[in-house]
């Protein structure tokens, strides 16, 4: 949701009033995280970090809002919560909030459409799952790249906890895994409407988890988790390096999938690349199934160009799709970006969409990438000069020992540092198949972890990735 001008300009006068009410620490802890999002007929939404920080609020300062709102807006005013789930991008998580801090306090604050409360253990019919119903499996496109996937996805939706438990989708960003997650969330729930399920970022289950220990309300968060059926979390990179949200995590993990409940977890990595991770962890994550992600090959972004463009209702010639298809090919999220930009050039130029403002579209967007892609040949290249070996030793056969752990270290490097799936990999250095590359990244990433020498010759390397 975009800051809408008015409510910023009618929160800050609140803050001025609320300021001179409470302490600095009470002022810096809880009023200046919040972000005005929207002021129409009378009625202000804030957004909130997290549903703890809602509940203290209102616990703590509704007459204190309720004050502020009145003098500096006016009698009557109301308040509306919003739970960030992405503070940068104040994407909400849910618009309707309570309206205890009107005139109405006495207003049950159940409330079907409230983003999930561990606080609260809500009774089974009042959870909402927080899925994107926009991410369906009616529109997510079937290719190479995503089949296996799509079918392990679809096979658990149709038989939760039966098959693949947990599943785990991997990949790099914008290829779809939020979407797919979410389509399985929605089919289950089609499928079996009883069902407690709960989508939920990584990085919303920490912060819960922060503010449940915080505010003494730690057992009411892992009685609340341990209620769901079908659990799908995020974005599980976040979770690397925060041990005690990873110890709470285990709990819930081992809990729910003892009592025959669905986890589905994802990340930007294989679970052998993820760094920071207790072992008990990543043990269980691969527990079920992990199925890899991998960037939309040329024919997957042409029928996804042609899928967005008949939504958008725009006409774009054939060779329009396959000049965009054939030269923006890192994430689906891009190609839409671009169908975006010449949406918006096509509205506002009122001109017809043709090669030439694709072109200069494309150029503008694939620019800035440009810089950044390191190959899986840069690496090669690198590490053998680091071990002065040529670079056509490691596509031999030969098992001798440093030839062997140049190899590893390449296969690691590349997982780390590119977004090449790991056949493609295992393919361009010493034609691997996929198991050799993930063995070699867990043998390297875990000599990393206890020889400080190999983990400074390894960041000697990276550091010259980047220089031609
Ligand atoms: N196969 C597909 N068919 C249709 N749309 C897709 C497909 N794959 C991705 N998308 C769309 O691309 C956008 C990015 O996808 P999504 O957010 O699921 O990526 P992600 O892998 O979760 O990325 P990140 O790791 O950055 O969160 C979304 O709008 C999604 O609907």
């Amino acid at each position: 949701m975009i800051e809408n001008n008015q409510a910023v300009a009618v929160w800050n006068r609140c803050l001025s009033f609320i300021k001179d009410n409470v302490n600095t620490t009470a002022y810096n802890t809880w009023f200046e995280p919040i972000v005005p999002l929207k002021y129409e007929n009378k009625a202000l939404t804030i957004g909130v970090p997290s549903p703890f920080f809602y509940e203290y609020l209102e616990e703590k300062y509704v007459g204190l809002l309720r004050a502020a709102l009145y003098k500096e807006i006016g009698e009557g005013t109301e308040l509306m919560y919003s739970i960030l789930t992405d503070k940068t991008n104040h994407i909400t998580m849910n618009i309707e909030g309570t309206k205890r801090s009107t005139a109405l306090p006495q207003q049950p604050i159940h409330n079907a459409n409230k983003a999930p409360n561990p606080l609260q253990a809500a009774v089974p019919q009042d959870l909402d799952p927080h899925l994107n119903p926009n991410y369906n499996f009616e529109n997510f496109i079937k290719g190479n790249s995503n089949e296996f996937s799509r079918t392990v996805a679809e096979t658990v939706a149709q038989n939760p906890a039966r098959t693949f438990n947990p599943l785990f989708l991997y990949g790099p960003s914008g290829v779809g895994k939020t979407h797919l997650i979410n389509a399985i969330g929605t089919r289950i729930k089609e499928l079996y409407p009883e069902k407690r399920v709960l989508y939920v970022s990584a990085h919303l289950f920490q912060v819960q988890y922060t503010d449940s220990v915080r505010t003494n309300h730690f057992n009411d968060f892992i009685s609340f988790y341990q209620t769901i059926d079908v659990l799908i979390i995020d974005d599980i990179q976040e979770f690397a390096g925060v041990t005690k949200t990873q110890n709470t995590f285990f709990h819930i993990f081992n809990h729910l999938h003892q009592n025959g409940k669905q986890l589905i977890l994802t990340s930007d990595r294989a679970p052998v690349m993820l760094q920071g991770m207790e072992e008990r962890l990543l043990t269980r994550f691969k527990w079920g199934l992990v199925a890899e992600l991998e960037k939309p090959d040329i024919e997957l972004r042409k029928n996804i160009l042609r899928n967005k463009i008949k939504k958008d209702g725009l006409v774009i010639p054939e060779s329009v799709i396959c000049y965009i298809a054939e030269n923006v090919n890192e994430s689906v999220r891009e190609l839409e970006g671009i169908v975006n930009s010449l949406l918006a050039q096509s509205i506002l130029f009122k001109r017809e969409i043709d090669l030439e403002l694709a072109q200069r579209i494309v150029k503008k967007a694939v620019k800035c990438a440009e810089v950044k892609p390191i190959t899986v040949n840069d690496i090669i290249e690198k590490v053998c000069s680091h071990y002065k070996i040529d670079t056509s030793a490691i596509h031999t056969k030969t098992r001798k020992r440093e030839v062997v752990q140049v190899r590893q270290v390449a296969m690691y490097l590349a997982k780390k540092h590119t977004d090449t799936s790991s056949s493609k990999i295992g393919q361009l250095i010493g034609n691997k198949d996929h198991a050799t590359v993930l063995h070699a990244c867990k043998m390297v990433k875990d000599q990393v972890e206890v020889d400080k020498a190999f983990k400074n010759e390894i960041e000697e390397i990276e550091a010259t990735l980047r220089t031609k």
